[in-house]
């Protein structure tokens, strides 16, 4: 029998996982797996838990939460070099991770996914020594992410963030950023730049459109030095996924970015604070094995069977 441990946040979200439990672990032992269960106790237990979970031979490890604990799940698993598949069940507030991968926020569903048991392959990456599976940025506004309280989160889902960036508006400015990428270098002003792996980023399905989970690249967004209104007109076109166009924005794919500035810059990795710059990104190709619906993917994130 295979074995599986679930890493659950009893804080994240809108409604407790632990009220599903007992019903989740019945799914899971008839789909053939003899499956424990964690509660986090506070930020940085999923890494823990997880890693003790790789130790001691788990075959599947189940991140319940948000992008936040799957972020700490895969921090926990990424560095082993024999490492278990990964399941997700989505219990956060914007689920972006759960949203790229086309997995449902039923609880019920999402559990189906495993039990029939179809992976895939997909893309992390690795900041200086430390993992993100959807996006990391820097500059003032990707600060926005981690400034929002998790508690106003809960309550107030995405309406949060809305709120907080128009509180932020008036001190957003430029910092100077040298970006090389893939043999290319942005060294200029800046409002922000974001390297993201998947399509979704902070409830936003437009923002990197053309990228794919596991194609072993990145996709970078610069946004050039503007003024609020400029800005203000960026972000709303993003929402749409009409800013790629846009004279402000750089686009591009890339394997490895290197972020250095002579300013203090913030990052963000995965809306958490992720310390400060200098810092360089590597796309680690097809690290992880998540359990996906196969069948709901987009084209693009297929993984082609003759390769
Ligand atoms: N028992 C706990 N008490 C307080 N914080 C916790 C606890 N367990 C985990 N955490 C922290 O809560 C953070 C946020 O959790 P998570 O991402 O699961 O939920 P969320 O913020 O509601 O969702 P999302 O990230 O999708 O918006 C995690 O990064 C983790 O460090």
């Amino acid at each position: 029998m295979k074995r599986a441990r679930i890493i659950y946040n009893p804080t994240a979200g809108r409604e407790a996982f632990r009220k599903h439990l007992a019903e989740v672990l019945e799914k899971l032992e008839k789909a053939g797996y003899e499956t424990s269960a964690h509660a986090t106790t506070c930020e940085g237990d999923a890494t823990e838990a997880a890693k003790e979970a790789v130790r001691r031979g788990f075959d599947i490890v189940i991140a319940a939460g948000g992008d936040g604990t799957l972020n700490e799940v895969v921090e926990g698993v990424g560095h082993f070099e024999k490492r278990p598949k990964i399941g997700l069940i989505p219990m956060g507030t914007t689920n972006d991770f759960a949203r790229a991968l086309r997995i449902p926020r039923d609880i019920d569903q999402a559990v189906d996914i495993i039990c029939d048991g179809d992976t895939t392959p997909v893309d992390v990456g690795l900041m200086n020594d430390r993992y993100f599976i959807n996006i990391a940025g820097g500059g003032r506004m990707t600060e926005l992410t981690y400034e929002v309280p998790s508690r106003l989160k809960t309550v107030l889902g995405q309406l949060a963030y809305y709120l907080k960036g128009i509180e932020m508006l008036p001190s957003i400015h430029s910092s100077h950023l040298r970006i090389e990428y893939d043999g290319q270098v942005f060294d200029d002003e800046a409002m922000m730049f974001l390297i993201g792996l998947t399509n979704s980023v902070g409830g936003f399905e437009k923002l990197a459109p053309d990228s794919s989970i596991n194609d072993g690249y990145f996709t970078l967004l610069i946004l050039k030095k503007c003024n609020i209104a400029e800005f203000i007109r960026v972000v709303t076109l993003a929402s749409r996924g009409e800013h790629l166009d846009d004279p402000l924005v750089i686009q591009a794919k890339a394997k490895k970015v290197v972020v250095t500035s002579k300013n203090e810059v913030l990052l963000n990795l995965d809306g958490e604070y992720g310390g400060v710059l200098p810092a360089t990104f590597e796309n680690l190709y097809r690290h992880i094995e998540m359990f996906v619906p196969l069948q709901r993917l987009r084209p693009q994130d297929k993984v082609q069977e003759i390769e």
